[in-house]
């Protein structure tokens, strides 16, 4: 477990992260987005007892980072945004260096690394040095270093970055099944369709503070209100009729011609009634579907609402 009270760092003046709560329970995944520089790599540091907090605490898997410093080094996977690998040691020796260094028994280290380095695609050029992998598999090597003492909790910064989508769809799917292993794990990224695949939960900083925190459903009915419907009409010289004949029913919007929508939460009790009553009147329904939300939207949102306030850094 992740848990942040009231996290705060100061470099001088600076107040790069301010009074930041936050809990990652076991088994989840959560997604911590936000404009650059909004505090996001800080307050993994301190997580991950790389930084000291300024002010509050923060604890992993009961213990403080200040307190028990090197026993949540020990507890933690971390892969960050510019992982520095020795680039003259081969692949395989490596990783037994690394689990050596975090005291993982050499026998089992071997086994971790080969089962590692297969899921990733790299047992082939486990003996080639680090020196000669391509960015996307120094990241990929990067991400098995951060695995090598099977952590229960996983800071993931930017993990797909400088990947081809194919070597991405890779670590994506590695990540969905790590979290289904009881791990906390906390991931940073700029790509929102990833956070949306993968998020539980979606944790949106902005000047070192919280602005917005829950699932995507939660967030999207505070911010977009009920799940939103659009109809389709057969034909368009129906669209007066459909309105009066469902009126009483739901809100309904005329979005053009032959399309109307509305919001709602019980689709399941509405929809079947307001459809008998259209076919009823003998008015056609070319199509009626859900219409699609997206993280995207829904961060540019609430960035957009939290800049028209003063930056929290200077409140
Ligand atoms: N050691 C430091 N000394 C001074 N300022 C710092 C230091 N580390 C970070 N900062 C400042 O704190 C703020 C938050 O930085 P941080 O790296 O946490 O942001 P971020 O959200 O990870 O950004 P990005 O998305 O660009 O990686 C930035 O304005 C940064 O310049």
């Amino acid at each position: 477990m992740i848990e942040a009270i009231q996290l705060g760092k100061q470099f001088g003046d600076f107040v790069a992260v301010r009074d930041l709560n936050l809990v990652v329970q076991p088994g989840e995944l959560v997604a911590l987005l936000g404009p650059n520089g909004a505090g996001k790599t800080t307050t993994v540091r301190m997580l991950a007892a790389i930084l000291p907090p300024g002010s509050g605490q923060a604890r992993i898997c009961g213990y403080d980072v200040v307190s028990h410093a090197q026993r949540v080094r020990g507890m933690v996977g971390l892969l960050t945004e510019y992982p520095g690998l020795y680039g003259r040691m081969a692949a395989l020796e490596y990783l037994a260096f690394f689990g050596a260094l975090l005291g993982v028994e050499a026998t089992l280290c071997r086994q971790r690394s080969e089962a590692l380095l297969r899921q990733f695609g790299l047992w082939e050029v486990r003996d080639r040095q680090l020196e000669s992998f391509s960015k996307g598999m120094r990241q990929k090597m990067a991400l098995i270093r951060a695995l090598i003492h099977d952590p229960p909790v996983l800071f993931l910064d930017e993990p797909t970055t400088a990947m081809d989508p194919q070597s991405a769809r890779t670590v994506r799917d590695a990540i969905g099944e790590l979290r289904s292993a009881q791990r906390s794990i906390l991931l940073t990224t700029h790509n929102l369709s990833e956070a949306e695949e993968l998020a539980d939960r979606i944790a949106i900083i902005r000047g070192g503070q919280i602005i917005a925190c829950g699932s995507f459903a939660e967030l999207s009915r505070q911010l977009l209100g009920e799940p939103a419907f659009e109809l389709k009409l057969t034909n368009p010289a129906d669209q007066p009729r459909a309105v009066a004949v469902l009126r009483d029913l739901v809100s309904v919007q005329v979005l053009d011609a032959d399309r109307l929508g509305w919001q709602t939460a019980e689709a399941h009790l509405l929809h079947p009634v307001l459809l008998n009553r259209l076919l009823t009147a003998g008015i056609g329904v070319h199509s009626l579907a859900e219409q699609p939300r997206r993280l995207e939207d829904l961060y540019l949102r609430i960035v957009a609402e939290d800049e028209a306030v003063p930056n929290p850094r200077s409140r």
